[in-house]
C-alpha cells in the first residue's frame, strides 16, 4: 500500500493545531492537518467567540434594564432567534476561512480522525501516513456522565445552537460554562436551575467573590442546588424529569432541557494512543517542557489536550507556537507560561490573575489583603450596577502585587491591567502613581491598592 510522508502531521485544527501547521508550512515543511469536525476548532466554532456574541446581547440587555427609569424607558426584549442568526454570521465563516488559509499554504487536509498504527504512522481516510513529527492538538470534549437517561443530555455545542430558548433549563455543573450559559438563558427569560455536586460554583476562583456572584445570579432568578448528585433523567411528554440526591434524599424536578456542563476531558479516545506509545493521564497527553510526549519523541502535544496548564485559548496558541519552534529548530524552547488572567463572562464578570489569598498566606510572611465591596463607587453607580467587589493581594514587606480578583461589569478587561502589573513585578506604590483615563474602570484600580 502507498504510504504518504509528511514532515509534520497535526491532529486538530483549533488555536493550537493551526499555529503549529501554519508556522511549519510557512517555514517550508510539508504539513497535513486532520480534523473530524468543522475546521477551526472549539473557540471559534463552538466556544469563546459564538458565546461572546450571545453574551454581548445579554450585556446590552443588562445595561439598559439597569437604567430603566433613569433615562431609559422600558425593558428591551431579547430576541433569541435573531441573536442566533447574528451569531451564525461569525461562525459560518470559520471552517471555509480556515480551510482556505491552509490550502493557500499547501497544507493537505483530512476530514477524519486518524489513529496511530505505530510510533510514526497513522491511518486516516483509509490511507497510511508517516510523519517525522506528529502533533496532537485535539482539545477537550464534554465529560461523560453515567446515569440512566444520560442520552437525553445536551452539551455546550447544543446550547450555542439553540434556535429557540426553552422555557426552563437545568445545567449540571456550576463551572465556567454552566455559570455563563445559565446567566445568558436567565436574562433571555428562561427559568434556570444549576445543580452541582460541590458546595459552590467556580472552585478555582476566590470564595468571597464567588459568593457575591452567586447572590447576583440568584437575584437574576437562577436557583442553585449544591451538594446534589444526579441520579436519572426520564422523558415525559413535554418535560424531562430529573431525579437527584440531596441531603441523602431523592428529589425530582421538571425542566424542558438538561445540559451537561460538568467539565471537559481530553479528546483522545479515537486516536489509539497506545499503538503510538504515547502516554496519557486523565489530565491529557503527558509532555515534557518542550511539549514533547514523554514516551514517544516523534510526538508533540499542545493546547487543551496536553497535561500542561489551564485550558484557555491564549495558552493553546502559545503552546502551538512553542511546538512549531521546537519542530523547526530542534528542541530549544521550553514552555514558560506568563501570568495568565482568566475571566468568567457572567454579569458582573468574575476575573482573576496571580495567586489566591490562601496561597499568598502560605508563601509570604506577611500579606496585605485589600478586600471590599464597593457598589457605591461612581462607575457602579452611573450604570446602576449592584455588585462591584475586589480583592487585591500584595506582599506586605515588598509591596509587590501578587494576586488580583475582581467582580465587576468590566472585570474581564480591567484584570488585564493587573496581569501587566503582576507580570512586571509592579508595587502598589508604582501603580498608585500611574495616570489612567478618568472616569474609567481602569482608574479605579489605583483605589484598590
Ligand atoms: C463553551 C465554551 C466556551 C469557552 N470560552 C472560552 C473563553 O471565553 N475564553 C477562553 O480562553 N477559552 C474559552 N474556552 C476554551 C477554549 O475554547 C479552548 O481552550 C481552546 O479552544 C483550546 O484550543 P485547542 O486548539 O487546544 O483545542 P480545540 O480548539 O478544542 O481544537 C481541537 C480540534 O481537534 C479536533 N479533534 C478532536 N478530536 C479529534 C480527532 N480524534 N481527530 C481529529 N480531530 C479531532 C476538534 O474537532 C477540534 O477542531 C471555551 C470552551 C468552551 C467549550
Ligand atoms: N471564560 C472562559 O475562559 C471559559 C469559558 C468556558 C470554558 N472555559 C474552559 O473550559 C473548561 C471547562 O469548563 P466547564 O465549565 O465545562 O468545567 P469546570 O471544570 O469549570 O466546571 C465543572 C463543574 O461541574 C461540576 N461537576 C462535575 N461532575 C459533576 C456531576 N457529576 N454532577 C454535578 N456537578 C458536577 C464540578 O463540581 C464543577 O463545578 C474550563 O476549565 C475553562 O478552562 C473557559
Amino acid at each position: 500500500m502507498e504510504v504518504k510522508n509528511f514532515d509534520v502531521f497535526v491532529i486538530g485544527s483549533g488555536s493550537a493545531g493551526q499555529t503549529v501547521a501554519e508556522t511549519c508550512a510557512k517555514n517550508g515543511l510539508t504539513v497535513a492537518v486532520a480534523d473530524n469536525r468543522a475546521f477551526g476548532g472549539t473557540c471559534a466554532n463552538r466556544g469563546c467567540d459564538p458565546k461572546k456574541v450571545l453574551f454581548s446581547a445579554t450585556e446590552a440587555w443588562e445595561s439598559t434594564t439597569n437604567l430603566n427609569g433613569k433615562g431609559i424607558a422600558g425593558v428591551p426584549e431579547l430576541n433569541w432567534g435573531k441573536l442566533q442568526k447574528f451569531k451564525r454570521k461569525f461562525t459560518k465563516l470559520v471552517p471555509p476561512g480556515t480551510e482556505s488559509r491552509f490550502n493557500d499554504l499547501g497544507i493537505v487536509l483530512y476530514h477524519q480522525s486518524p489513529e496511530f498504527i505505530d510510533e510514526q504512522t497513522l491511518l486516516v481516510e483509509g490511507k497510511t501516513v508517516r510523519a517525522n513529527n506528529i502533533v496532537v492538538a485535539t482539545g477537550l470534549q464534554p465529560r461523560r456522565l453515567n446515569f440512566e437517561g444520560n442520552n437525553l443530555l445536551k452539551t455546550s455545542d447544543g446550547f450555542l445552537k439553540l434556535k429557540k430558548l426553552p422555557k426552563s433549563l437545568v445545567f449540571i455543573g456550576a463551572g465556567y460554562i454552566g455559570m455563563e450559559f445559565a446567566q445568558m438563558a436567565a436574562r433571555a427569560g428562561s427559568k434556570v436551575i444549576i445543580l452541582d455536586r460541590g458546595n459552590r460554583p467556580l472552585k478555582s476562583f476566590d470564595t468571597d467573590l464567588v459568593s457575591h456572584l452567586t447572590r447576583a445570579s440568584e437575584q437574576l432568578g437562577i436557583q442553585f442546588l449544591f451538594n446534589s448528585e444526579i441520579k436519572k433523567i426520564k422523558k415525559l411528554r413535554k418535560n424531562l424529569k430529573v431525579s437527584y440526591i440531596k441531603d441523602g434524599k431523592e428529589q425530582t424536578l421538571k425542566s424542558r432541557s438538561v445540559f451537561n456542563t460538568a467539565g471537559r476531558v481530553p479528546a483522545i479516545t479515537d486516536l489509539n494512543l497506545e499503538k503510538g506509545a504515547v502516554a496519557f493521564s486523565k489530565k491529557g497527553i503527558k509532555v515534557n517542557e518542550y511539549l514533547q510526549s514523554t514516551t514517544n519523541p516523534n510526538v508533540y502535544a499542545c493546547g487543551d489536550v496536553s497535561n500542561f496548564g489551564m485550558p484557555l485559548t491564549p495558552l493553546s496558541g502559545l503552546q502551538g507556537a512553542i511546538v512549531a519552534e521546537n519542530i523547526l529548530q530542534g528542541n530549544k524552547k521550553k514552555i514558560r507560561t506568563p501570568m495568565t488572567p482568566s475571566a468568567v463572562f457572567t454579569l458582573p464578570n468574575l476575573a482573576s490573575v496571580g495567586i489566591s489569598e490562601e496561597t499568598a498566606k502560605r508563601r509570604y510572611k506577611e500579606v496585605e489583603v485589600n478586600y471590599a465591596s464597593v457598589p457605591k463607587w461612581f462607575n457602579a453607580q452611573r450604570i446602576n450596577a449592584r455588585a462591584y467587589v475586589y480583592k487585591i493581594i500584595s506582599n506586605k514587606r515588598t509591596k509587590v502585587i501578587v494576586g488580583a480578583h475582581l467582580l465587576s461589569p468590566n472585570a474581564a478587561e480591567t484584570i488585564n491591567l493587573f496581569a501587566m502589573a503582576i507580570q512586571t513585578g509592579m508595587t502598589t506604590d508604582v501603580l498608585q502613581r500611574m495616570i489612567f483615563t478618568y472616569p474609567s474602570w481602569g482608574n479605579d484600580i489605583k483605589s484598590m491598592v
